[in-house]
């Protein structure tokens, strides 16, 4: 995959030769190479029905057909395609006109090459993002996934997850990048690999960890830099966007970098292109990126630790990743793959979980989410001896009941609507009790979780009903 150059093609329309020759150079060393060229402006018509193409370069002043002419001609027939015009008339009435026949912009030909190549970057960009809208709501629509290869190694049957699923493989070809967000430990990397894997990208993922590079090691780490660039720099060195060339350059902790570095991001998602320390030619870039933060970027935006523009650049396209006590019907199979994983590793045979624990881990509120569920579970088949596996690891690892529990979520309906008489307060509690010891199968130490008591205090209050 190259950055730049776009899936549909792009018809440069000029009566001067030397212009269609010089603009398709400048083009192409922008990395946009699917250009056609047209210099007699009557073949249009035919060339758009015809061929793929979603963006026309046109000049205004051309004999037998006039760009006027037919700039409005292409906005009726193929409202789908955006028109740029490149005219060597400066003047604003001419602008203006062309603009309320439908051109996308409006460039003089005397105007500097950047400019014109921004232009056109800006209008490729924009009919991507049509296209990939198109292709969202499409996935939405019919929930089921093509490729569920893609995600094996995400063990869910989460629905929200799901969703996301489908969303991914609507946006994994994109050349926009991807903000991928969510607590930590929530797979967030597993995500960014599904996406590269569906990208069908040949070239590989490169993960960097930007948390606590300083400006220089950011540019350093991913730019490169020619020999004799600084004291000590006695190679040259090639930069992790070179090393993902044709692939993915996953940038995990995005949150945390700085600001100067957040302006290197920035420039970099904006002209395609970045050079590397101490060169003064630019190297392409020719690789998706994919980013990812556990922190909050719209708060940190608001206290001026993230840019705007970035954010609003980065989150073209994202995905939220809920955190596992949001989905606690993916606890039983989380639990049952990591005590197969962590058995095969430590050369044991699976141990059976005890029937509650499943209902003791749901109890539990996971700040570390599935990194942590590993983690125990790791333990806890190391320690093991027995047949059943104990819960003893896990008691201690969450600690006591409430300890850690998030305040429960309001019920969405009246639990009383439909009775007459309102339970008392202790015909309430008795209630309550009763159904947290039948949810745990018996089990007091679950139940007083479940409860949000200590044990020693539930067991009391069921002594007091015998
Ligand atoms: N749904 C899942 N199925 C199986 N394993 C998972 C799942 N989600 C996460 N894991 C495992 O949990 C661990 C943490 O996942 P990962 O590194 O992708 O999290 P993260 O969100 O990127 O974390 P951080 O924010 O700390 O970088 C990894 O070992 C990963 O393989």
């Amino acid at each position: 995959m190259t950055q730049t150059v776009p899936s549909f093609g792009i018809l440069l329309v000029d009566d001067e030769p030397a212009w269609l020759r010089s603009v398709s150079l400048t083009l192409a060393r922008a990395g946009i190479t699917n250009i056609l060229t047209c210099s007699d402006s009557r073949e249009v018509p035919g060339i758009l029905a015809t061929r793929k193409v979603r963006l026309v370069l046109l000049d205004l002043t051309m004999p037998h057909l006039p760009g006027e002419a037919l700039l409005a001609q292409i906005a009726e027939r193929h409202p789908e395609i955006l028109t740029i015009v490149v005219s060597g008339m400066n003047q604003i009435e001419t602008a203006v006109r062309c603009m309320r026949l439908g051109a996308f912009d409006y460039f003089v030909k005397t105007v500097e090459e950047d400019r014109l190549v921004t232009g056109v970057l800006r209008a490729i960009r924009v009919l991507d993002l049509e296209r990939e809208n198109r292709a969202i709501s499409d996935r939405i629509l019919s929930s089921e996934l093509r490729h569920p290869e893609a995600f094996v190694d995400i063990v869910t049957n989460d629905r929200a997850l799901r969703a996301i699923f489908c969303y991914i493989e609507a946006v994994a070809k994109s050349r926009q990048p991807l903000l991928i967000s969510g607590e930590s430990g929530v797979g967030k990397e597993l995500v960014a690999r599904a996406v590269h894997t569906l990208s069908g990208n040949t070239g590989p993922l490169v993960a960097v960890n930007v948390a606590g590079l300083d400006d220089t090691v950011f540019a350093d780490t991913l730019f490169g830099h020619v020999r004799g660039a600084y004291t000590g720099a006695d190679q040259a060195r090639r930069g992790m966007i070179e090393e993902a060339t044709d692939g993915t350059l996953f940038l995990d902790e995005i949150g945390d970098l700085s600001i100067p570095s957040q302006v290197k991001l920035l420039r970099l998602l904006q002209e395609g292109e970045y050079f590397p320390l101490g060169s003064d030619r630019p190297k392409r870039l020719k690789a998706r990126i994919i980013v990812a933060t556990h922190r909050d970027l719209v708060a940190k935006e608001k206290e001026g630790a993230f840019r705007r523009d970035l954010y609003y650049r980065l989150r073209t396209h994202r995905v939220l990743i809920p955190p596992l006590r949001e989905r606690p019907g993916d606890i039983p199979l989380l639990l049952d793959h990591f005590l197969g994983e962590a058995a095969q590793a430590l050369g044991k045979k699976k141990p059976t979980p005890p029937r509650e624990l499943a209902q003791l881990l749901c109890t539990y509120d996971f700040p570390g989410n599935i990194r942590e569920l590993r983690a125990m579970v790791y333990d806890a088949v190391s320690l093991h001896r027995e047949r059943i596996l104990s819960m003893e690891t896990f008691l201690k690892a969450i600690g006591p009941a409430g300890a850690k529990r998030p305040a429960a979520p309001a019920p969405e309906r009246n639990l009383f609507a439909g009775a007459d008489r309102l339970p008392t307060f202790t015909e309430a509690a008795e209630l309550l009790v009763a159904e947290a010891m039948q949810r745990s199968g018996g089990n007091q130490t679950i139940a007083a979780r479940l409860l949000g008591i200590s044990q020693p205090a539930l067991s009391k209050r069921l002594k007091n009903r015998e």
